[in-house]
């Protein structure tokens, strides 16, 4: 048996696969965000320990008895910030915090090869660009900062006491020379930074400690060993199979991402896209990044009253996909694929005497796969083919979505077993390879198919030309580029 971790944005998932690479069990414990300010993201990292314990708690004590080794997956890009003593500086500034703007100008400024070396635009969702913010804006917390770790790594410190990270996560701090796979000193010292704060770093396939005695007793598991794991897309990536140079998936988290295994590194940072190390050896991948997805479906369904996204879905079927007026502008946390704008807002436009709660829902469930398709034309002007999608994290719970998402795009999507909770079956994949040996390509293979929903002809069509509108909106609703 494995246990994999996913530190994710809205809870901790765990799970535990059998003998035969499937889910045996799981556990789930939520994780709130602190908005404390306009652009800022927040959380307490010990919230992510507490619910890290209480999702392994949560998961049959037989199971986690077997467990043999432990992944670890999360949320990329947060900034956790620890004094001399490991304890935690400030609440960690996440991935979807847009208040480093200004200092993405000033890394970019200070920095002309960032963008060769890291593969990527300066965006105000990675790390580097938070350090600066709190130099510039916190220099009392900058002067005690010892150490800078990924979410999924300081909850590994806790398993383990170690120091550690895999080169997928790190690749999205912005310090990585994402070729070399090693920090970039230049990169560091643009931000006051060297190595010496920086965790050691591992292949996702690599162990990087054992789990600490008194860790082992609270969950109920052998004393075993931990291994690298990834950022929560790339895990999510080994979790479905997609380990070859042009497998893609699509996730709807919390973020919405479309993630392409290459295998060279292949940075083509026009229209914000992504380009990062794979959490296995001699792998890159890019990604378009959607910074709102499944959270809309919470947003819109407390707005609206809904008990739920169940209870969402259903309502929004009731008026049925491409009908009605409303559009929707999913940036309720800004957007970096295509757009690079942490300031943009979300917005519906079209709203009329028969607008309801059905019709708000269905235009948020539209809303959201047109910024998607957004993404995925901006890794097709990279050079980047997508023929077909697996589709991961919790939105993948909902086949009705993924007819418009398919149909917005043009473009199957296939549902593989476990794939809700790809980022945890990654991870625990991950610890199979370090534990028991054997390929990527033999342990991450792709599960069995659930269900394929192909693009419907008459949808497409009905869906066209309120992509279009949706497209002209974007302009129209943000002064800084529609000026
Ligand atoms: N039945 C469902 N249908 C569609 N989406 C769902 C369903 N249940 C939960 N979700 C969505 O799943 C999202 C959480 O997905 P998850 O992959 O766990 O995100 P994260 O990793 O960011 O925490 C929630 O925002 C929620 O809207
Ligand atoms: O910022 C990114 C990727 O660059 C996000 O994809 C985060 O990694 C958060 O993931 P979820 O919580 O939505 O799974």
């Amino acid at each position: 048996m494995f246990l994999g971790i996913d530190v994710g944005t809205s809870g901790v998932k765990a799970v535990v696969l059998d003998e035969a690479g499937a889910v045996a069990g799981q556990g789930v414990a939520a994780l709130t965000v602190q908005r404390p300010h306009p652009l800022w993201s927040e959380q307490d990292p010990e919230s992510w320990w507490m619910a890290t314990t209480a999702a392994v708690q949560a998961i049959d004590p037989a199971l986690r008895r077997s467990v043999r080794g432990v992944g670890v997956a999360g949320q990329m890009h947060g900034a956790t910030l620890l004094d001399e003593s490991d304890r935690p500086l400030r609440p960690a500034i996440l991935w979807n915090d847009g208040r480093s703007d200004a200092e993405c100008t000033e890394l970019e400024a200070a920095v002309p090869a960032l963008r060769d070396i890291a593969g990527n635009i300066a965006m105000p969702g990675f790390t580097a660009p938070k350090l600066l913010w709190v130099r510039n804006h916190e220099p009392d917390v900058f002067d005690r900062v010892r150490t800078v770790l990924l979410p999924k790594d300081y909850v590994r410190l806790k398993m383990t006491g170690d120091k550690a990270s895999d080169l997928s996560d790190s690749a999205g701090t912005l310090w990585l020379d994402v070729a070399k796979r090693a920090w970039s000193a230049e990169l560091l010292s643009a931000c006051g930074l060297d190595e010496s704060a920086m965790p050691r770093l591992f292949e996702g396939t690599e162990a990087t400690g054992t789990l600490r005695p008194e860790v082992a007793e609270l969950w109920g598991m052998p004393a075993v060993p931990v291994v690298a794991g990834g950022g929560d897309n790339a895990a999510g990536a080994a979790g479905v199979g997609v380990v070859k140079d042009g497998d893609a998936l699509l996730s709807l988290g919390t973020s919405g991402v479309i993630f392409v295994a290459t295998d060279t590194f292949r940075p083509n940072p026009a229209r914000a896209v992504h380009a990062f190390c794979h959490c296995l050896p001699d792998m890159w991948h890019q990604m378009s990044v959607h910074l709102s997805a499944a959270s809309c479906i919470d947003w819109v369904a407390r707005l609206t009253g809904a008990a739920g996204p169940a209870d969402l879905f259903a309502r929004a079927e009731t008026s049925g996909p491409g009908t009605g007026a409303e559009i929707f502008l999913p940036y309720l946390s800004g957007e970096r694929t295509p757009h690079n704008d942490a300031h943009v807002r979300g917005a519906f436009l079209g709203l009329d005497n028969d607008t309801d709660a059905g019709r708000l829902s269905q235009a948020v469930l539209e809303g959201v796969a047109f910024a998607l398709a957004d993404g995925l034309d901006a890794l097709r002007d990279a050079g980047t083919q997508v023929d077909r999608l697996s589709v991961i994290g919790g939105g993948a719970r909902s086949g009705y979505w993924g007819r418009i998402i398919a149909s917005a795009f043009e473009v199957p999507l296939v549902y593989l077993q476990g794939g809700e909770v790809g980022p945890a079956l990654g991870a625990a994949r991950l610890a199979q390879i370090a534990v028991d040996g054997g390929t990527p390509e033999q342990v991450c293979a792709q599960p069995p198919i659930a269900r394929q929903i192909d693009p419907e002809a008459t949808l497409v069509e009905r869906l066209a030309p309120r992509k279009a509108a949706f497209r002209d909106a974007y302009p129209r609703i943000t002064p800084k580029k529609g000026q």
